[in-house]
């Protein structure tokens, strides 16, 4: 299955150590979970909460929301015991962090089999493989990690991203190249919405599918700002039907708006309807 034929616009991070985060994940609005037992995990909680997790996962309908496991690192006291305890349970994708190289993939992909990977995004030399890591066979998406590439870089905030930007546009290249997905880096301060709308609308413009999230109350936001827009929609539609009318006359070009409509806006006006459509059909499932 396309990975891409989904909505993947707010993509929850929830500590695998935190019950009440568990559970209430189950009514919120979200494309899809990550359960982290890497950074939000302290050291001393590791084994419990990937007891806890796949306890939960094992018992619990997260309904249409993809469930993406992150592991701690495959070379860490832990990675390969996390690996072991998800297989045969109910998820959509085991995320690795700080992922170098492709070969960081096949040594997990040799201990699980099946289950799609993901990659964190979030060391140089990661970003500077990411073609050969979006290649991977088992690969089907990329988590941009903002936090730990700037600590790498030695970048200092700013609202406008700029040290971030090449890296996030590397990644993007990579990922539209081999068809996976690739999902934008969390917001920090997660009470500050106007804040996190302008980091989302840039995201969206840059072309992410969607963007990670560490608390419930940046959901609404996110998904508004990945979703196409009322405008976009009747855009697309108005789009095809000037296109399939010229096309009837014998010609190759449409004008709508003003500008002009050719087949390959046709495929993005189609891209921007089925997005549509798929996020209804979450909803209502
Ligand atoms: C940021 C938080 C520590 C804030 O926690 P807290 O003060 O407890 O929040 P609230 O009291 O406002 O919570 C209100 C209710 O919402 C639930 N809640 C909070 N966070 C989540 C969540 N992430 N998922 C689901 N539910 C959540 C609380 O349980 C409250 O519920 P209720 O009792 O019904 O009122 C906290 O939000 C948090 O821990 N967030 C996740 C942090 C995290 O996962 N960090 C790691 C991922 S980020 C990262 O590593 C990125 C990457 O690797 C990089 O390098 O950039
Ligand atoms: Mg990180």
């Amino acid at each position: 299955m396309d990975p891409r034929s989904r909505p993947w616009r707010s993509v929850l991070y929830i500590p695998g150590s935190k019950e009440r985060a568990l559970e209430k994940a189950r009514g919120l609005p979200v494309d899809a979970i990550i359960f982290d037992l890497e950074d939000a995990v302290a050291v001393e909680e590791k084994a419990n909460a990937r007891a806890l997790l796949a306890r939960t996962l094992a018992e619990t309908d997260y309904g249409g929301r993809a469930r993406i496991v992150r592991i701690n690192g495959f070379d860490t006291d832990w990675g390969r015991d996390d690996v072991a305890a998800f297989a045969g349970l109910p998820i959509d994708a085991i995320l690795i962090p700080k992922v170098n190289s492709a070969a960081d993939l096949d040594a997990v992909a040799a201990a699980i089999a099946d289950v799609p990977l993901w990659a964190m995004m979030e060391t140089p030399l990661g970003i500077l493989n990411a073609a050969e890591i979006a290649a991977h066979p088992r690969l089907q998406g990329m988590v941009l990690g903002t936090n730990d590439l700037a600590k790498d870089l030695g970048t200092r905030f700013r609202a406008d991203r700029l040290p971030l930007i090449a890296s996030l546009q590397i990644c993007l290249l990579a990922a539209r190249a081999h068809g996976i997905v690739c999902v934008d880096g969390v917001y920090n301060a997660y009470l500050d919405e106007d804040g996190l709308r302008v980091e989302c609308d840039q995201g969206r413009d840059m072309g992410f599918d969607g963007k990670t999230l560490i608390h419930p109350k940046q959901v609404e936001v996110t998904n508004a700002a990945f979703a196409p827009s009322e405008e976009e929609i009747d855009l697309a539609r108005r789009q095809i039907a000037a296109f399939e009318a010229a096309e009837a006359e014998g010609l190759g070009v449409a004008v709508v708006d003003g500008k002009i409509v050719e087949n390959l806006h046709i495929v993005t006006a189609r891209q921007t309807l089925a997005k549509a459509e798929a996020i209804a059909a979450l909803q209502a499932g």
